[in-house]
């Protein structure tokens, strides 16, 4: 056993870490093209911690604030830059790629070296751009494209109105969906509109934008881990609720031809849920096995009886009285064998607290943060995502549980997918 209470054992152990995953992630990355999110999970958070405990401080702490690449990736996105350059695989010098795009030269050069630093884009010779393996992924084909372009438009708008909102009275203590920092730049702005009226709003291209944002999401957390993970052999049906236009139930259907699976989501959503299926799905269609059923989940009871409910992205996106009637709608539906799965990110904290049971969740080793540190940036940025945007947040298994306790529901298994938990609920025996 190591003692940590001694630096340089500190400092060899995360280094012996970083080691270690790096090469798991290298023979990952030699199989597939990329390293697995467990092995980066490490990776990255034992180099960053390795890295805070070395660097200056002024120097670590900067490198918070100085980090404009969400706006230099926001103009590469807007004029479809890496569009442009694909066209050119060997490079395009940037007077041409300027005056493609329609933008000034020297500016253009200045967008792209910033990214092209953190190994996005390339600069092939001085003043010649291409495309990497990193800028492909910006090209307007994708939907990781178009989710970046929402985030590095329109929530950064939020996150620069955070203090505001936490000073001005009528917002700094409400834990009410519309008092979110979005609300705050709505108001100053003059504009109106409720997040999920504008989300699947009748305008296409803002509609289209969240719908693509959503596929990308789930594209970023490896959501569909849990087609594999989950016992989906052990049960015949599967209700969907706020299944959005199908990026889950889908692939479900297909993998699994026994279930029955009912998708549930705003009136107008259903409307449109219905395209993807005949696009992708056809034959689960013909076969009977899908049903569309329209649902305001915070006032109607969900399809009554079934074996899963399956909420995605769901429970994340209401504040905790929101997400107690939502609980609340779908005990109602449940038979003796039902179960639900809140399917979101989870956050662990960054100690280790005695008394509080971790189920199965993987933690990481010491010296590490329990948590793994940066490793779960992701997970703690998607929290900041929703108090900035709908006034929610992320929760930690206690919170979860306590709101599955309001309704006699207790936790009965987690599912660590690395990115996301899935986390399920019975009905507690009495
Ligand atoms: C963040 S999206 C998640 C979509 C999908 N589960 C996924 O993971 O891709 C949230 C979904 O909740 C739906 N929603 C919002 N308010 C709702 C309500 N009151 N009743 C039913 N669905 C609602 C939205 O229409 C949207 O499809």
């Amino acid at each position: 056993m190591r003692d940590f209470n001694e630096p340089e054992a500190k400092l060899d152990a995360l280094l012996d870490t970083i080691n270690s995953s790096a090469r798991q992630a290298i023979a990952e990355y030699k199989k597939i093209g990329h390293g697995s999110p467990r092995a980066i999970r490490l990776l990255e958070g034992a180099y960053h911690q390795l890295s805070s405990i070395l660097a200056p401080p002024q120097h670590a702490v900067m490198n918070f604030v100085f980090n404009y690449n969400w706006a230099c990736t926001n103009v590469a996105l807007r004029a479809r830059i890496a569009d442009v350059l694909d066209e050119q695989p060997e490079g395009l010098s940037v007077d041409k790629l300027a005056e493609a795009v329609n933008l000034d030269e020297i500016k253009t050069a200045r967008v792209l070296r910033a990214p092209t630093l953190m190994g996005c884009f390339k600069e092939v010779e001085r003043d010649v751009f291409a495309n990497n393996r990193l800028s492909l992924i910006l090209k307007s084909e994708n939907n990781t494209a178009w989710f970046a372009r929402v985030l590095s438009r329109h929530v950064s708008k939020c996150a620069g109105v955070v203090y505001e909102s936490m000073i001005e009275e009528e917002f700094s203590r409400s834990h009410e969906i519309d008092k979110s920092p979005r609300d705050f730049v709505f108001r100053k702005e003059g504009l109106k509109g409720k997040a999920w009226k504008i989300l699947n709003s009748t305008d296409d291209e803002t509609r289209n934008e969240f719908h693509r944002g959503m596929f990308s999401l789930s594209e970023l957390h490896g959501a569909s881990a849990v087609l594999y993970h989950y016992p989906w052999d052990d049960v015949s049906s599967v209700v969907d609720i706020g299944c959005s236009v199908g990026s889950f139930p889908t692939p479900l259907a297909k993998m699994f031809p026994h279930l029955r699976i009912t998708n549930q989501d705003l009136p107008e959503v259903i409307v449109q849920a219905k395209t993807p299926w005949e696009e992708n799905a056809p034959e689960v269609l013909l076969d009977g096995r899908v049903e569309f059923i329209p649902i305001n989940f915070l006032e109607d009871v969900p399809a009554v009886g079934k074996d899963v409910y399956y909420l995605r992205n769901i429970i994340h996106n209401w504040p905790d009285v929101d997400a107690t009637k939502i609980f609340h709608n779908i005990r109602k539906a449940m038979g003796p064998n039902s179960r639900v799965l809140i399917h979101d990110c989870v956050m662990v904290q960054t100690f280790q607290e005695s008394g509080v049971a971790t189920d199965e969740l993987t933690i990481a080793p010491e010296p590490m943060l329990p948590n793994f540190g940066a490793g779960s940036h992701r997970t703690y940025q998607m929290d900041l995502i929703m108090w900035f945007t709908l006034n929610s947040k992320e929760r930690t298994l206690d919170e979860l549980k306590t709101i599955g306790a309001t309704v006699s529901l207790i936790l009965t298994q987690v599912y660590d997918l690395v990115e996301t938990m899935v986390v399920e609920f019975r009905i507690a025996e009495i």
